[in-house]
């Protein structure tokens, strides 16, 4: 939002969540951003599709959202729908796979190295056509905690610009 918000070339239209507790709601509201709250029965029943045509949306970017969209909306949205993985895909992606998971599992593996991708989404999880990546060093001192704060710091550096890139 604070990236977008002096952009001539988009605009974040809409701040939609399944969690109606989500900080980024509060955020939007700083923003002026009109936010929208959904059940997953709700998801699955065809009402974002529904919300996102009616708002007129272009391009649906997932940002920590941890549930499987649907083949339906995914298809609403073709080479329109982004999603953000806190690892270098093909590693750590699948069911099971976000947030402080995906860390532990790289801390657990003794990898030397970790990262973001940014890809197209379909209706699997992470199995989209990747568009982006940037990659962090691990070293043996490194917890999930710190591992997490290294790839947090590329996904708020690379994100914005990635999604500016592809408008
Ligand atoms: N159709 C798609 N939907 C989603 C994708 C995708 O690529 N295709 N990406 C995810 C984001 N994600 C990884 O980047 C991801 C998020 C969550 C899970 C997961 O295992 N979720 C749990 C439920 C967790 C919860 O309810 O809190 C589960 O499915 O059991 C895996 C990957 C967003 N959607
Ligand atoms: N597989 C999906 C996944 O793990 N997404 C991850 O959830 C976090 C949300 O952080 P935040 O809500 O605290 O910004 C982000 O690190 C994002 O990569």
């Amino acid at each position: 939002m604070e990236f977008f918000k002096s952009s001539s070339k988009g605009k974040v239209a809409l701040v939609a969540s399944n969690k109606p507790d989500a900080y980024v709601l509060e955020r939007a509201k700083k923003f002026n951003v009109p936010t929208f709250t959904f059940s997953k029965k709700e998801m699955e029943a065809g009402l974002i599709e529904e919300k996102l045509k009616q708002e007129k949306i272009d391009w649906v970017i997932l940002a920590g959202f941890l549930l499987k969209i649907p083949e339906s909306l995914t298809r609403s949205f073709p080479d329109r729908m982004v999603n953000i993985h806190p690892a270098l895909l093909p590693k750590y992606g699948g069911k099971g796979m976000y947030g402080a998971h995906v860390h532990q599992a790289v801390k657990e593996a003794g990898d030397k190295e970790t990262g973001i991708t940014i890809h197209l989404v379909n209706e699997h999880y992470d199995e989209g056509k990747i568009i982006f990546q940037a990659a962090t060093s691990v070293s043996a001192e490194d917890t999930p905690e710190t591992i997490a704060e290294k790839v947090h710091a590329l996904e708020h550096r690379y994100f914005p610009q990635v999604i500016d890139s592809l408008l």
